[in-house]
């Protein structure tokens, strides 16, 4: 065996941990797990199909066969993909009355008709199948980056096997959360994989709103102009048409990421009680809030790179030069108007400012950053400097459409300036934030959310339904 890495307990008080665990798989994750445990001082034994060819694993750790290394200890760490399992049955014996941790994941929900863990308990009857570990990548515990998924869930038919496995997790500097018995695995395995579907609502949304602006762009400033005046306009499909469907996407995906909460309010004020469960549709809309705000996060960087470069466009140069020109010629100079400078310094800083705070809710959604913040900290940056960046973007757009917002002149076949279908919605969901803060509704809001409930005959549904957002 080939011992590349030192390694130092991190504690000192390691006398109590000096228990053997056994880890099956010589892999990316049980290399990562193995490191990690041997430094909070467990002795480690790898069970492997070729002990002698295993490298850059962790110095002080043993390696042997399976089923040698299955005889040092009883606990036993599988970290072997599900696929892979079947040479388990040989060692059912040797594996009879231990501790087996299922760690393992899919590549998709229901891959399986069974839980890996569950699988496992199949394939071994004789042992205490445990499910744990499986949100924590090999990354992670290698980068220490762990502040992502501090949680480890835990479950397991056997509620001494479970003690011993999250004494474990423990002493990792984990937190485990007991899931209860074997059934859960299934739930558990699908985290990981649920992940993802928390950005697939986000991700189409965006993608249908840049494809709807693009199109209704296209047709009013590259085939109208072509259309009636026989201009070739195509080159605003570079920037000048990003540069609408961009921050028109950033403000309309921000104003969504606030409508659930308005609608949740209304419904609770219209139900008149907390206690009943919101609609599947609003449930998954609340929690996929922040993957919206980031999807605009991204948008508005984009706005704010697209318009940096405005100045050193040929276009817009072209266009000023033109006119210094024909300014020149006719002897003619245009009046500088107060209101005009007013009108657009305030846009352009109105749009800075709301964007220092878009940038400010990315950071504190960090994991690391909001780790630090307390409850109502979160709550105070996420809710009201949210609103305040909803409000700036959207005065923003509002000022920079300014006189021209509804005039005649800027529609074209009937239809008006995209971003003024962009600021529908943000003004919709302002308005009606606007009127749930009036004194009158916002003093019964808060009482809802203190318990109170206008029709005490719901109570019955708090035991059933959901109680809290
Ligand atoms: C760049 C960016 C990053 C973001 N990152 C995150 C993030 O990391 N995490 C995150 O969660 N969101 C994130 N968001 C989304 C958003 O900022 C938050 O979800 C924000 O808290 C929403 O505020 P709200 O006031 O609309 O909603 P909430 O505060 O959730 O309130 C919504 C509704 O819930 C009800 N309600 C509120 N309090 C209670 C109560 N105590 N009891 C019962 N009902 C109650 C009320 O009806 C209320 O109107 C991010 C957004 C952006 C733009
Ligand atoms: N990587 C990660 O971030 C995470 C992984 N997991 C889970 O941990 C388990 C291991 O993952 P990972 O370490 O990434 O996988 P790897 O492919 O890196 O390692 C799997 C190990 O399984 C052993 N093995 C036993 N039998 C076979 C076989 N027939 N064919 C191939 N390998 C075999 C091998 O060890 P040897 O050669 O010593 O026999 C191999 O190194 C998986 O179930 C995975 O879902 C869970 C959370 C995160
Ligand atoms: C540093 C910050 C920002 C600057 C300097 C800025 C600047 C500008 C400028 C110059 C325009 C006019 C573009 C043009 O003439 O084509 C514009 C338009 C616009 N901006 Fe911003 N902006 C900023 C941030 C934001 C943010 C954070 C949002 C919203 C989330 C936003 C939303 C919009 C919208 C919707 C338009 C109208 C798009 C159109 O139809 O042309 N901006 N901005
Ligand atoms: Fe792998």
């Amino acid at each position: 065996m080939e011992k590349t890495t030192d390694v130092l307990p991190l504690t000192m008080n390691s006398s109590e941990k000096q228990e053997t665990v056994c880890i099956f798989g010589t892999g990316d994750f049980g290399q990562s797990l193995g490191l990690e445990m041997l430094q909070c001082g467990y002795s480690i034994v790898f069970g492997s199909r070729n002990p002698r060819m295993s490298s850059l694993l962790p110095n002080g750790a043993e390696v042997l066969s399976y089923s040698e290394a299955a005889q040092k200890s009883d606990i036993i760490i599988i970290a072997i993909h599900r696929e892979h399992y079947d040479f388990l049955t040989e060692l059912t014996e040797v594996l009879n009355g231990k501790i087996l941790v299922d760690v393992s994941n899919n590549l998709k929900i229901k891959q399986y008709p069974e839980s890996n863990a569950e699988y496992l308990a199949q394939l071994v009857p004789g042992a205490h199948v445990v499910k744990a570990f499986n949100t924590i990548s090999a990354w992670a515990l290698q980068s220490r980056a762990l502040d992502a998924s501090r949680q480890v869930f835990v479950c397991g038919n056997d509620s001494k096997a479970k003690q011993r496995v999250m004494d474990i997790v423990r002493s990792l500097g984990l937190t485990p959360l007991d899931k209860g018995s074997l059934m859960a695995a299934n739930e558990i395995e699908n985290y990981p994989l649920q992940l993802f579907t928390m950005w697939k609502f986000p991700f189409y949304l965006s993608a249908v709103l840049c494809v709807f602006f693009f199109f209704y762009c296209v047709i009013r400033e590259v085939i109208y102009p072509y259309v009636y005046e026989k201009k070739d306009r195509t080159f605003r499909l570079a920037i000048s048409i990003p540069n609408r469907v961009f921050p028109i996407a950033a403000l309309t995906l921000l104003a969504l990421v606030y409508l659930p909460g308005v609608i949740a309010a209304i419904l609770q004020l219209y139900r008149g009680t907390k206690y009943r469960r919101f609609p599947d549709w609003l449930d998954h809309w609340m929690l996929c809030r922040k993957q919206l705000g980031l999807i605009a996060l991204g948008f508005a960087f984009l706005h704010v790179l697209y318009t940096l470069v405005i100045p050193i466009r040929y276009y817009v140069r072209w266009t000023w030069t033109n006119r210094t020109i024909a300014q020149a010629i006719a002897k003619k100079e245009s009046p500088f108007s107060t209101s005009t400078a007013w009108l657009s310094d305030s846009y352009v800083a109105m749009g800075m400012l709301g964007f220092f705070l878009f940038v400010l809710l990315g950071i504190t959604s960090l994991p690391s950053v909001s780790n630090m913040l307390n409850w109502r900290e979160f709550r105070f940056v996420q809710s009201k400097l949210g609103y305040l960046t909803l409000i700036l973007c959207t005065a923003h757009t509002l000022v920079y459409g300014g006189k021209r917002f509804l005039s005649p002149s800027s529609l074209v076949w009937y239809l008006p300036s995209a971003y003024v279908i962009a600021l529908i919605i943000p003004c919709t969901v302002l308005a009606i934030k606007f009127i749930l803060i009036l004194p009158c509704i916002d003093k019964t809001l808060t009482r809802i959310h203190e318990g109170w409930e206008r029709n005490p005959k719901f109570s019955e549904s708090a035991l059933n339904g959901k109680t809290d957002i």
